[in-house]
C-alpha cells in the first residue's frame, strides 16, 4: 500500500499508489484505514499469512464500506508478484465485482471448440483459444494501454512515441510494443487466460513445463506488412541449459501473420505457423529458447467481429515468467532483463 513498485519503478506506479491511499481514506474511518495499513505493512514483513491478510480485505469489503474495486486495488499494488498471485488465489471470487464476474464467465465459457496442434516437444498451438469477446477484450485492454502510456510523459511506455512536435508514431517503426506487468490488465483476467492455456497445452504435451507464474507480458502491435527480425526470448541462463523453462504464452488478435521457427541459428531451414486472431502458441521446456521470428503480417485479413473495434493491425501479446530477472526499464521500447546482475541470452 505504501511502497508497491511497478516492473519499472517508474513514477506511474507512485502515483497509483497515492490514488489508493486517498481512496482507502475516502472509504474508511481513520481507527479502519490505520489498522489496514498495518496489516498490509505486517503482511509484506512476513508478519501476517497470506490468507489472514486476504481475509482481512475481503472483510474490510463485505463490511467495512471499502470498494470491492479498491480492495482489488491493494492487491494488485502488493510489490512481489508471487504476493499478489497468492492474495488472489486465497481471495478467489470474493472481490470480483457482479459484472466482471459475468463478463469473466461470459469470457471463459466451455468448450471454447479450440483445437491443440502439438508442433513440437514443449511447443504447443491452441487454435481458436480465444472466444470472441475475449479477443475484443484483449485488443480494447491493450489499446487503452497502449494509449494512455504513449501520452504519459513520466512513463512513456505506451505503443507510440511522441514526437517534438506533438504527433505520435509507433515506437519501433511499423511495430509499436509495451512492457507491462499483466496485473496492468484489470481483474486478473489476462493471468487467468494465461494458466488456462498453460494447462490446456500442458494437457497435450507431456514436456511442457506446468510451473508458469506470469510475471511480465509484452505487447506488440503490428501494422500490415511489419515484420519481427529473428530472435530468441530472454531466459535466465541457469535454465537455458536444462531445457525446463516455463513456456512463453503468447496470444494473437486481429491480422493473421507467419511465426517462423527453428532450433538454432545457423539452421538455414526453418519452418512456420500461421497465427490467427484468437489463436495461443506455446513455447517452452525443450522449446523455449526456439529461434524465432514474426515473417509477415496479412493486409485484409481482419476478423469481421473485430473491424472498426480495433487499429487495422497484428496484437501479440507474450506473456512471461522471468523468474528473479530484473528489466532495465531505461532501455523501454528495447527489452533487456538481467539475472544476478548478467543480461540474459536471447533479448530483442
Ligand atoms: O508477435 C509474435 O507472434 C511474436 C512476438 C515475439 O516474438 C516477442 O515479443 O518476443
Ligand atoms: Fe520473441
Amino acid at each position: 500500500m505504501d511502497d508497491a513498485r511497478d516492473a519499472t519503478g517508474g513514477e506511474g506506479a507512485r502515483g497509483r499508489c497515492q490514488k489508493l491511499a486517498k481512496a482507502l481514506r475516502g472509504q474508511l474511518a481513520k481507527k479502519a484505514y490505520d489498522a489496514l495499513r498495518a496489516h498490509a505493512r505486517a503482511f509484506q514483513r512476513r508478519e501476517v499469512t497470506t490468507s489472514e491478510f486476504a481475509k482481512v480485505l475481503v472483510e474490510c469489503a463485505r463490511t467495512g464500506g471499502v470498494t470491492r474495486a479498491t480492495a482489488r486495488e491493494v492487491i494488485a499494488t502488493t510489490p512481489s508478484a508471487l504476493d499478489r498471485r497468492r492474495l488472489r488465489e486465497c481471495v478467489g471470487r470474493d472481490l470480483d465485482d457482479d459484472a466482471a464476474v459475468k463478463s469473466t464467465r461470459e469470457r471463459e465459457k466451455k468448450p471454447h471448440g479450440f483445437k491443440t496442434e502439438r508442433l513440437g516437444p514443449g511447443l504447443v498451438c491452441l487454435r481458436k483459444f480465444l472466444s470472441v469477446e475475449a479477443q475484443m477484450w484483449l485488443a480494447s485492454e491493450s489499446f487503452a494501454l497502449g494509449e494512455s502510456g504513449s501520452d504519459d510523459a513520466a512513463r512513456g511506455q505506451g505503443f507510440f512515441a511522441k514526437m517534438g512536435d506533438g504527433t505520435f508514431k509507433l515506437n519501433q517503426g511499423s511495430r509499436g510494443r509495451m512492457i507491462l506487468e499483466p496485473d496492468a490488465f484489470p481483474d486478473g483476467i489476462l493471468t487467468q487466460m494465461c494458466e488456462d492455456a498453460v494447462a490446456a497445452a500442458c494437457a497435450a504435451d507431456a514436456e511442457m513445463p506446468t510451473n508458469m507464474n506470469p510475471t511480465t507480458c509484452l505487447v506488440n502491435f503490428y501494422k500490415d506488412g511489419a515484420e519481427f527480425k529473428w530472435h530468441k526470448d530472454s531466459e535466465d541462463p541457469k535454465l537455458v541449459k536444462s531445457r525446463t523453462g516455463p513456456p512463453i504464452v503468447s496470444f494473437s488478435v486481429g491480422l493473421s501473420g507467419d511465426f517462423g521457427y527453428k532450433y538454432s541459428f545457423d539452421d538455414p531451414e526453418h519452418k512456420v505457423v500461421r497465427l490467427n486472431s484468437g489463436d495461443v502458441l506455446l513455447f517452452g521446456g525443450p522449446s523455449r529458447m526456439i529461434v524465432h521470428s514474426v515473417l509477415n503480417v496479412y493486409p485484409g485479413s481482419m476478423p469481421g467481429h473485430l473491424r472498426g473495434k480495433m487499429l487495422n493491425g497484428r496484437l501479440n501479446v507474450t506473456v512471461r515468467d522471468i523468474g528473479c530477472g530484473v528489466i532495465d526499464a531505461s532501455q523501454f521500447p528495447a527489452y533487456r532483463v538481467s539475472y544476478d546482475g548478467v543480461q540474459a541470452d536471447g533479448n530483442v
